[in-house]
């Protein structure tokens, strides 16, 4: 059986793929993120899963099946990605605050011959934030790293009234979607398969 790759430098994936019961190592492809003028988020969030995984297969010497992951928000028809800095966070979180947004997240597998996506919508609703509330949570270092300014599985998790998708997506990771798309490939889990 081949071995399993993770291309992601998101402590997050890794943690969620050994949730899933999978042994892997870890590479961190560098992949330029910018949106073309005529892609759509779904098209745009699955070629940068594409890019990382096919990215990650060329560091490697050996053969191997090279996971990566995507995620981004949609608010308005516009992509939020991670903050560059404060005023971006803030801006982003006026925009989020008492609104509803749609997270994307893909995930892509590749062993050379193949590659195949998959993409998982969720939506989360935001309850009214005050520029207080979000002037601290800025300086808890939380937001920095994360796409649309926060991590729901943290401090973040404090301003979201509902969700309607898969928690893990938003995390980074679809836990189920995962487990399809690696089966498809042919690695199972330790804990067996659920196919
Ligand atoms: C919305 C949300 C995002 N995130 C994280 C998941 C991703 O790590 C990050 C989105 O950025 P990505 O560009 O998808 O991923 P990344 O740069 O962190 O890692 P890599 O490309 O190397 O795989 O935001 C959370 O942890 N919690 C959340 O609630």
């Amino acid at each position: 059986m081949k071995s399993l790759v993770l291309a992601s430098g998101s402590p997050r994936r890794a943690d969620l793929l050994t949730q899933l019961g999978y042994q892997f190592s870890i590479v961190k492809p560098n992949i330029i993120e910018q949106q073309q003028p005529s892609e759509s988020a779904p098209a745009y969030v699955e070629r940068l899963a594409r890019e990382k995984a096919e990215a990650g297969l060329q560091l490697l010497s050996a053969p191997a099946v090279v996971i990566g992951s995507d995620t981004l928000l949609v608010l308005n028809n516009q992509v939020l990605e991670k903050p560059r800095d404060k005023a971006h966070f803030m801006s982003m979180f006026q925009a989020l605050s008492g609104a509803t947004h749609e997270v994307l997240t893909a995930v892509a597998v590749t062993n050379g011959e193949q590659t195949r996506t998959i993409r998982v919508s969720t939506k989360v609703s935001f309850k009214v934030v005050t520029t207080a509330e979000m002037e601290a949570y800025w300086h808890t270092g939380e937001p920095a790293d994360k796409a649309g300014g926060y991590g729901i599985q943290g401090i973040g998790g404090r301003f979201v009234t509902t969700i309607n998708g898969s928690y893990f997506a938003v995390v980074g990771l679809p836990l189920y979607e995962t487990e399809q798309l690696l089966t498809s490939f042919g690695l199972v889990s330790a804990f067996g398969s659920t196919v």
